[in-house]
Order: C-alpha cells, then sequence, then structure tokens
C-alpha cells in the first residue's frame, strides 16, 4: 500500500540511542517539533513503569502494544505512528500528581488522553513517553443545580453528565458531535452546534483543577471557587481552556449548567445557493432572534445525509434551525425566522415538533464525518475548521466550494454559520498520494483565505500537530513568543504534550 504521509527528515536525523517504541519508518505530513528532543531511553521506561507500578498498583500500568497504539491516535488523519511507551489510569488528582512527579524526575513526555475523539493528532505520542488515560477520574464531584454549576473529574463524558443532569430538569449545552470527555472538551476548547446560543467551552468553564508538570496542583480561580464573574487577576482559567494537554492535566472543570427550555423546535429549510442560505443566517443574527443552532450543510453533504439515513430532504444548500424558549418566544421566534429565510429565497420549512424527530435530524447532522467516510469506502478525509467573522462567511464558503468543485476532489461542507465556523471533508485514498496532496492544496489555501478574512485556523478543534505551522501565520511572532514563555514557566523541560502547538521549542 502505498503512503500517504511524508517521511520526516527532522526525526531521522536526531540522536538515537536504544529508543523505546515501534520501529517502523517515521512518516509525518508535518514537520515534526524543532528540537533535540528524542524518545525514552529503554532503561527509563523501565525504571519508571516500575515506578510507577509501585505507586499506583499493577492494573493502572501497561506496556502492552495494542493498549499503547490505541492511545497513539484519535479520530482525525494519522499524523505519524509513534506509540507511547506506557498508558497509565490515575485514579485520583494525587496520583495524578505522582505521575507528573515520577515523570519529570526522568525527564520522560507526558500525554493526556480523554476519549480520543480529537481530530488533530492531540494524543499522539510524538516523542513517546506516558499516555495518562483520564477516563478511571469519573465522578461528578460538586452539583449545585440552584447555582447552575457543576463540577466534573475528566472522566466524566458530556452525554454522561446530560444523562445525569436530565432528571432536574438541566443540561450541559456544548455538543461537539463526539461523546467526548468534559475535561477534553475544555482542554481544545471546544464547541458544537449549540455554540451561537450558549457559547463554548470558553465561556462555560469556571475554575479547573490542574495537575502542574511537577505535580503541583492549581485552581485557576482559587480552590472550590465557583462564581459566575470575577475580576481577581489574570483569567488562568482561559489560559488552560484550549492548552491542548501542553500545560498540565485537568483534574476538575466546574461548568456553567442551563435549564431545559420549555420548548424546543427545528426546522430544515434548503435554498438555492450557498450565499442565500448564509445571508439567511446573518440575517437572523443580525435581527437579534436569540436562536439557539443554525447549521449549514451543502449539496454534498444532504446528499450523503439522505442516502445514509433514509432521509428525504432536497439536495441543496440547507440551513437546519433550532429555537430554545417558552411556547411563545419560540413561535415568534420562529415566524420571524422563516420570514428572513422567504426573503432570501428559502424553501417552506420543514418542522420538527416531536423529540424524537429532532433526534433523528440532529444524529444525522452530527454524524456526517462517519456518513463522509462510509459513501467514500477505504478513503480518510482531512478535517478543516476555519472560523471567520460572519459577514466574511458567504466569500469564503462560495470561494471554497468553487475550489473543492475545480479539484474533483469530493468534500462536503457544512458548518456552525451562526458563528462564522465551518469545515470541509477532503476526501482522499490512502492509496493516491496525488489525492491526498490536493486534498492538503485545498486545505492550505481556504486555511490561508480565512486568515486574509480576519479569521482562525481553528474555530474548535485545535492545533495539536495538524495546524501548527498555521498558529504561526495566525498568532504573529510576538504571541508566539508570549504562548513560549507562558509555557516555558508552567513546564520549563517541556514535558506536557511535546511535539503539539508549537512548530519548534525555541
Ligand atoms: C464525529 C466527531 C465529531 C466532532 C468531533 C470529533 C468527532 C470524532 N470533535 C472533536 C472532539 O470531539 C473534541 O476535540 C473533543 O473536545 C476532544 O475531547 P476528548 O476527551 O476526546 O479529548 P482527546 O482525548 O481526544 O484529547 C484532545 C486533546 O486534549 C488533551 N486532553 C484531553 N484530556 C485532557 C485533560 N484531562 N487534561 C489536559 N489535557 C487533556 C489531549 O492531550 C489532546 O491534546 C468536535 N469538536 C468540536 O469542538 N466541535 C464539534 O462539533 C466536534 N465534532
Ligand atoms: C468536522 C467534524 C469531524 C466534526 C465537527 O466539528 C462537526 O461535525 O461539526
Ligand atoms: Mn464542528
Amino acid at each position: 500500500m502505498h503512503c500517504w504521509f511524508f517521511t520526516s527528515q527532522v526525526f531521522k536525523s536526531l540522536p538515537g540511542k536504544a529508543l523505546v517504541g515501534n520501529s517502523r519508518n517515521f512518516h509525518c505530513i508535518k514537520p515534526l517539533l524543532q528540537s533535540t528532543r528524542h524518545r525514552p531511553l529503554v532503561e527509563t521506561i523501565t525504571t519508571l513503569r516500575q515506578n510507577l507500578i509501585k505507586s499506583l498498583g499493577r492494573d493502572s500500568v501497561s506496556d502492552t502494544e495494542a493498549i499503547r497504539k490505541q492511545h497513539s491516535r484519535d479520530e482525525g488523519v494519522e499524523r505519524h505512528n509513534h506509540l507511547a511507551d506506557l498508558v497509565v489510569w490515575p485514579k485520583s488528582t494525587e496520583e495524578c500528581s505522582i505521575i507528573a512527579s515520577l515523570c519529570s524526575e526522568k525527564k520522560v513526555p507526558m500525554i493526556p488522553f480523554g476519549t480520543g475523539t480529537g481530530l488533530e493528532s492531540g494524543v499522539c505520542a510524538a516523542y513517546g513517553g506516558v499516555s495518562v488515560d483520564m477516563s478511571k477520574m469519573d465522578q461528578i464531584v460538586n452539583f449545585n443545580p440552584e447555582d447552575f454549576d457543576v463540577t466534573v473529574q475528566p472522566g466524566v463524558t458530556r452525554k454522561g453528565l446530560n444523562h445525569f443532569l436530565k432528571d432536574h430538569g438541566l443540561w450541559f449545552p456544548v455538543d461537539p458531535g463526539a461523546d467526548a470527555s468534559l475535561c477534553g472538551m475544555t482542554a481544545t476548547s471546544a464547541s458544537g452546534t449549540n455554540a451561537v446560543r450558549y457559547g463554548t467551552m470558553r465561556e462555560n468553564v469556571l475554575n479547573v483543577e490542574v495537575v502542574l508538570a511537577d505535580g503541583r496542583v492549581l485552581h485557576t480561580a482559587g480552590e472550590n471557587r465557583r462564581s459566575k464573574k470575577s475580576s481577581a487577576g489574570f483569567n488562568l482559567t482561559n489560559l488552560f481552556v484550549g492548552s491542548e494537554g501542553s500545560l498540565g492535566f485537568i483534574t476538575k472543570a466546574t461548568l456553567k449548567i442551563y435549564g431545559i427550555p420549555e420548548m424546543m423546535l427545528s426546522a430544515v429549510c434548503a435554498f438555492t445557493t450557498i450565499k442565500a442560505a448564509v445571508d439567511t443566517c446573518v440575517q437572523i443574527l443580525q435581527s437579534n432572534i436569540p436562536i439557539a443552532r443554525i447549521e449549514l450543510m451543502d449539496d454534498v453533504a444532504m446528499d450523503m445525509c439522505n442516502n445514509h439515513n433514509k432521509l428525504d430532504y432536497k439536495v441543496a444548500p440547507t440551513l437546519f434551525l433550532e429555537f430554545h424558549g417558552s411556547e411563545d418566544s419560540v413561535k415568534s421566534q420562529a415566524k420571524f425566522a422563516g420570514e428572513i429565510a422567504d426573503y432570501n429565497g428559502g424553501s417552506e420549512f420543514r418542522w420538527a415538533y416531536e423529540s424524537e424527530e429532532r433526534n433523528r435530524l440532529w444524529k444525522a447532522r452530527h454524524d456526517i464525518y462517519w456518513t463522509t467516510l462510509q459513501s467514500n469506502p477505504g478513503c480518510r478525509a482531512i478535517i478543516t475548521d476555519v472560523c471567520v467573522p460572519i459577514t466574511r462567511l458567504p466569500d469564503l464558503i462560495t470561494q471554497t466550494k468553487a475550489d473543492i468543485q475545480e479539484s474533483g476532489i469530493i468534500g462536503p461542507c457544512l458548518g456552525h454559520v451562526g458563528d462564522g465556523n465551518f469545515h470541509t471533508f477532503l476526501v482522499f485514498n490512502p492509496n493516491k498520494p496525488e489525492e491526498f496532496k490536493k486534498a492538503e492544496t485545498l486545505a492550505a489555501r481556504m486555511t490561508k483565505r480565512a486568515l486574509d478574512l480576519n479569521g482562525t485556523c481553528t474555530g474548535e478543534h485545535g492545533i495539536g500537530i495538524g495546524k501548527m505551522n498555521y498558529l504561526e501565520k495566525e498568532m504573529g511572532p510576538v504571541g508566539i513568543e508570549m504562548m513560549k514563555s507562558i509555557k516555558k514557566t508552567l513546564d520549563p523541560h517541556w514535558l506536557m504534550n511535546p511535539g503539539k502547538i508549537f512548530l519548534s521549542e525555541y
């Protein structure tokens, strides 16, 4: 089988004694971190393993290949094939501190692992080391329904939390399609379809407990603090939202929660052009309609969605909308939005009143990545995640679609258009390197265009390995320097998830 990766010269030239891990040729799409770093020596890992077993127990430490493999990749395109040397499962913050202290002492990299649903290779072990699987810390540790907040450990997933909250008439709205861990979502600054109304993780995390690289425990807003606002010093909480495991282990997150709205009403509306659909979205927002969800799928995505889910929506640029509130409010929001859609040539709204119907509709939307892969057997896809000021969105999507069409690549477009955030899945056959090259060129053009339109290379998936070179362009040299100096202060030996976010350590 051909490989669609480029062989990295960087890693091959590193000083190599007896290195742990698999010894297959190293392949990498992007250049690795420029560093003199190399994988830990076999004897270092052997001693560390013994120390970890002594502290955590034999059941909490593994070096089997299948488990190391499972922990060294996520759901996105594989960037390389390096494995973690060990996988460990802490059961408490204290155990996490012990792991950090032991790894720091031996200068071994540590990679936090949530549920592995990330898309930018955040959990890959670029330099080997210890993958720290947080799933056994799975308690809801503090619940204050009347204050609308909850504190969770890293093993609690968003669906798990919502299952618990439902009986109390509450919910947590941030919804990446996958059932990700809430601390992983904090680490990637995730969002999803509800962000237009309820915000992203950035707006919904009140406090986090972090185990730093040297084992110290930090509470970013002060221990047990959960006030809705604060002017007390620097915003350390938001420093850790989006830190992608590069500054410490998030061992608790205190989150805002919300009352389940009295009524939720979903609708689907087709348009003749992407521009008409996006204009509708912009006008709905400019009219101050407090819309809860407004998602775009293009004709290519709708076609796959219909075929895969036995649905019969029109194959055309389509908005999926949802309104939340009291019955009166929902009805008036929907009426006003309907008039705007009508003005832009939208077809009649197709309503989903019942929760079963609504769930089917949103499941089809959330599953579109899997639908795309299943509709193209044997293929993979580069996932893009640009985000721009909303008025720039029609131009960006229209130009991107023209580019995709010209390239001959299959590339459905969809997006959280209410946030100016949209995705494409640029499908390629791994046996055809030229297809991969085309997809990569398209992704690069799209990202450059988004940056030129005052946007970002990633609205919600993070930098990981996949977007390291774009971060430099986006932030500029002073921004990168500041980020690195913060990293150096918190993690002076560069042990927390090395090889991610930054192209170089220096
Ligand atoms: C089908 C599908 C659909 C979507 C998505 C994925 C998939 C497969 N995602 C992406 C993904 O679900 C999202 O990035 C999650 O926040 C990742 O959470 P995990 O727990 O899986 O983190 P995962 O284990 O994948 O780790 C991701 C990163 O966070 C770090 N990390 C994890 N847990 C940590 C902890 N406790 N402390 C410190 N660092 C930690 C890791 O080191 C890594 O760098 C997404 N995203 C999105 O924003 N919007 C969306 O709509 C979707 N939709
Ligand atoms: C791009 C996808 C794989 C995930 C996502 O962010 C979405 O479906 O909105
Ligand atoms: Mn998304």
